[in-house]
């Protein structure tokens, strides 16, 4: 695989599998869906930093009623559904993690960087843990699923916290693949602040054999 020349997110190749699965949330996905998913991600953060007054939680939480009763109207089955799918973009049209905006990638090697909101802190403006081991799965994750590689799964990952990780700065996150042995996928990843390490992490994924979910 060549190196990716410039920052492209919606380039990164997708194995084959990984590509039928996301073009085929972007086929069915409707006009507008990935500003729902953004406006989703903005309200979770403004929710988060947020100490309104009683009439106005009121009126947020008679507006959030009504947009989950739309929504809940059209539940379908996890197979049918697009959230979380949109493989192209940054964040891949979830709001679990913060988005991921791959910067380069090789076969074995992946920059990213990612910006962690309110709604990921943890206390005193940092982020909190559980949410950096996120970012983490995602980004060692999407590394050993990519090159034509079959799909894998997380079976462990550490997470050592350096210092505390901020939120609102652009962070850079570094994503290697240090082996392959048979099914089994060693890789590490950084988590920086500029120069600043804020978290490193190691994982074990598996690959799936032919038709395991
Ligand atoms: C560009 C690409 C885009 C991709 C986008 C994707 C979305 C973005 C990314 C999102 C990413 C999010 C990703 C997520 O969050 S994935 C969700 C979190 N992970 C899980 O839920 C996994 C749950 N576990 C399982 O399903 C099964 O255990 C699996 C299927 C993984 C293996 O069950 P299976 O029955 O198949 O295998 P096996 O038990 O015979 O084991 C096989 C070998 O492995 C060794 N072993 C097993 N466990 C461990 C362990 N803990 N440490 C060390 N070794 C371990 C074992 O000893 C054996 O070795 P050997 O005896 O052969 O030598």
């Amino acid at each position: 695989m060549t190196p990716s020349p410039e920052p492209a997110h919606d380039r990164v190749p997708l194995a084959p599998f990984w590509r039928q699965w996301s073009d085929r949330a972007v086929a069915r996905a409707p006009a507008g869906w990935t500003g729902l998913i953004d406006e989703l991600r903005d309200l979770q953060d403004a929710a988060a930093a947020s100490a309104p007054p009683a009439e106005t939680v009121a009126r947020a939480t008679a507006l959030l009623a009504d947009a989950r009763r739309l929504l809940a109207a059209h539940t379908v089955a996890d197979d049918e559904q697009l959230y979380g799918k949109l493989l192209r973009l940054p964040g891949r049209g979830q709001t679990l993690s913060p988005p991921l905006r791959l910067l380069s990638w090789t076969a074995t090697e992946i920059v990213g960087e990612v910006t962690f909101g309110r709604f990921h802190s943890g206390s005193n403006d940092a982020v909190h843990g559980g949410a950096v081991a996120l970012l983490f799965d995602e980004a060692l994750g999407r590394l050993s699923d990519l090159d034509d590689r079959p799909p894998s799964r997380t079976v462990s990952l550490r997470v050592e916290f350096r210092s505390l990780t901020p939120v609102g700065r652009p962070l850079t996150v570094r994503a290697r693949l240090l082996g392959q042995d048979g099914r089994k996928r060693r890789l590490a990843g950084v988590l920086r602040d500029g120069e600043r390490l804020c978290a490193e992490a190691d994982g074990l994924f598996l690959a799936l054999r032919p038709g395991q979910r």
